[in-house]
């Protein structure tokens, strides 16, 4: 057995072979004593070392880990790396940081050890003025930061108090975002912690109007861009993300970027908003989270002739052009990061939205959140309003306002779960549900010129031009919007729902606030205080005629962070539909007695944390149960396993 400090000069000989960037640590400072060099290098080592990215050095990375072996190295302070996690969030535990207690010293890997000035820029292990003196000696700190020592909590006060200064929305989101890039922990802690105050900053209302504005405020690019002139090479720039153990991908081609239609590359602020909620919501670890925003061009006349748009200054690419790039996108995620990462398709058009769906979810782990998530978010609402509205869903007439990726995405659930339910068929139950569009009530007089998702709601009924005409033909129990169009829940409309329906339950999903169909207080105001209300975008409470009502949001950040948990510690190879009815009962099931009194369809975000466990261990056990699951052997309590495998953003110690 050679000695600790001949194993050490072994490790320093091979690390600064392989890779100049940890060689370079070792021998330019040399920081470490001869064992925590060994330990080092067997850390990167059984670590897959990943990040060195060429199969040349993954070769001799190789040729490495069976010299270190025969050394006999062993790895005291590393846990079991792959399968153990505890604290940290996730289940591929790269770096061990799950596998380590919050007692226990880790390494703030980076590509090399990070140190001095590039530990401060490094956003995920940066801890500013909270770096200890201990640390502050071994990482080469002194001087670069005052001599002030505070607290991750303090520090949580200092970003709210320069957040709550800022009177503009966009501001705040600003101030987060760069907080975001300084430090990561500091950033989640502060969403976490206050979720209910700062979502809709980094989320809806105010993520939209950071995308009608990207160009203006970009500063540093988040996330990763792939456009028309990477045909050939996108597989390559995959490699150029700095993270290898990516999970969980969120990907837009930014053309229904909300309800405000075509922002072209500018709707990278989606795939960014809605990655960070996946770990704030859902504590997917934020290194294994990957926004990607596609760029085909756009139709935008504004963006193309804005000085500021940081796209192809092109129309968009259709048919095949825009095919070939789709699919090599698709092939090289899989290539890159193994055949159980996670796409989330989001805010594509519906001629698109529906085809990459059907074309993917049988050879990918794929799902479509504007169809699919949108869909379990309404129906965990709208099973929880039965017990105020009475009766079963097979009881109720449903009308909506938009037959697009959201509409016919909520049709279809419910006619699932009424069919479920064993009363009926998918089809019969149907009948109970219509679609208005742009060109008034879909009727089966139109079914030639339907779009296919149209099709199945297009029955024998006389035809409306407008919802009025619908809601009064039709004398539907629940009103949905998701038409992307704001103002179009009426007063009229309002009045003649609540003329004939003593409960009608009113869904006003299209986001951002201003796209709303009707506002809270419109709804009950208009409803004379009858209707169960929800909506896509934040509303405050409302108070009528002396009791006030709490807005539930029916917005599907209640289910995406949910649906990436329970595909990742189950190890799903595919997404299935029966999931989202899975997780929309496992939300249902978090309304209680005390919201039920206030109209509150969904629980709190402050709660979302404990209801996105539920939702990953419900969503984990369907896949268990349909057979498509790869973690095996399933574990005994995936309540449990889910919550422990949920990233945490307190500080962690560097040795
Ligand atoms: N709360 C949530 O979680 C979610 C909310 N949404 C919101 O829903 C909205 C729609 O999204 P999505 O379904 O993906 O979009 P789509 O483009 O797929 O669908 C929009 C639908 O609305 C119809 N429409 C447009 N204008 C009118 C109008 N004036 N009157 C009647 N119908 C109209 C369109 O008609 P036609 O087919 O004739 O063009 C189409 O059927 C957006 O605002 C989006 O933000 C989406 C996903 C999740
Ligand atoms: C919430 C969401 O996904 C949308 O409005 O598109
Ligand atoms: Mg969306």
């Amino acid at each position: 057995m050679p000695s600790p400090r001949t194993v050490g000069s072994h490790a320093i000989l091979l690390l600064s072979r392989c890779g100049r960037q940890l060689g370079d640590v070792a021998s330019r400072r040399s920081l470490y004593s001869a064992a925590p060099i060994a330990d080092l290098a067997a850390q990167s080592l059984s670590a897959g070392f990943r990040d060195i990215g060429c199969s040349r050095r993954q070769r001799k990375l190789s040729a490495m880990d069976t010299q270190l072996r025969g050394l006999q190295i062993s790895t005291p302070d590393v846990l079991d790396l792959k399968n153990t996690p505890t604290v940290g969030g996730g289940v591929g535990d790269t770096f061990g940081e799950d596998a380590a207690t919050e007692d226990q010293t880790l390494t703030p890997w980076t590509r090399i050890v990070a140190s001095g000035s590039e530990l401060l820029r490094d956003p995920r292990y940066n801890k500013g003025l909270a770096f200890t003196e201990e640390e502050r000696d071994r990482h080469y700190l002194r001087g670069l930061l005052p001599p002030t020592i505070i607290s991750q909590e303090l520090q949580v006060e200092r970003v709210l108090q320069n957040v709550r200064s800022y009177k503009n929305p966009l501001e705040k989101y600003i101030a987060l975002m760069d907080l975001q890039e300084r430090n990561e922990r500091l950033f989640y802690k502060v969403l976490m912690e206050h979720v209910e105050e700062l979502l809709p900053i980094v989320y809806t209302p105010v993520v939209g109007e950071a995308c009608q504005k990207y160009g203006n405020i970009f500063r540093r690019p988040h996330g990763l861009y792939i456009s028309l002139k990477d045909r050939g090479n996108v597989l390559d720039l995959l490699k150029n993300w700095p993270e290898k153990n990516v999970e969980v991908i969120v990907v837009t081609d930014g053309e229904r970027i909300l309800g405000l239609g075509d922002l072209g590359l500018h709707g990278m602020g989606i795939p960014v908003g809605k990655l960070a909620l996946y770990t704030a919501l859902g504590g997917i670890r934020p290194s294994s989270t990957l926004p990607i925003a596609i760029d085909v061009g756009t139709n935008n006349e504004t963006l193309l002739k804005d000085p500021f748009y940081i796209g192809l200054r092109q129309k968009r690419a259709t048919g095949k052009e825009y095919d070939a790039l789709l699919d090599e996108f698709m092939n090289a995620c899989k290539q890159a990061y193994g055949e159980k990462v996670l796409v989330q398709f989001e805010d594509f058009a519906n001629h698109n939205a529906f085809r990459l769906l059907q074309k993917y979810a049988t050879t990918h782990l794929v799902f479509n959140d504007d169809i699919q998530g949108t869909a379990a978010v309404a129906l965990a609402g709208l099973v929880a309003a039965l017990p105020i509205t009475g009766g079963t869903l097979a009881d109720h007439k449903f009308l909506f306002l938009g037959a697009g990726e959201a509409g016919t995405g909520i049709a279809e659930i419910i006619a699932l779960e009424v069919s479920k339910q064993g009363k009926t068929s998918v089809e019969e139950a149907r009948k109970a549900i219509s679609l208005v569009d742009s060109k008034g009530l879909v009727t089966k007089s139109r079914y030639e010129s339907l779009q296919e998702h149209k099709r199945p709601y297009a029955h024998d009924l006389p035809p409306a031009q407008d919802l009025l005409s619908a809601v009064k033909a039709l004398k539907p129990t629940v009103l949905i919007g998701t038409s992307g169009k704001g103002g179009t829940f009426t007063r009229e409309v309002l009045e003649e729902i609540s003329s004939y329906q003593d409960k009608p339950i009113i869904m006003a999903l299209s986001n951002p606030t201003s796209q709303s169909e009707c506002t809270a207080e419109e709804a009950y105001k208009y409803t004379k205080g009858k209707c169960v209300f929800a909506s896509g975008s934040p509303f405050g409470p409302v108070t009528y005629e002396g009791k006030t009502y709490v807005v539930g949001q029916s917005n599907n950040c209640y289910i995406f962070p949910g649906i990436g948990l329970g595909c990742i510690i189950s190890g799903a190879i595919r997404v299935h539909d029966d999931m989202f009815l899975a997780a929309a009962e496992a939300l249902a099931k978090q309304i209680n007695e005390d919201h039920l009194a206030k109209n509150q369809l969904y629980p709190a975000f402050s709660e979302i944390r404990e209801i996105s466990a539920h939702i990953g261990a419900a969503v984990a056990a369907k896949a268990y149960e349909l057979g498509l699951a790869t973690r095996l052997p399933q574990p005994k309590d995936l309540f449990a396993y889910a919550k422990s495998c949920m990233y945490s953003p307190n500080y962690r110690k560097y040795r």
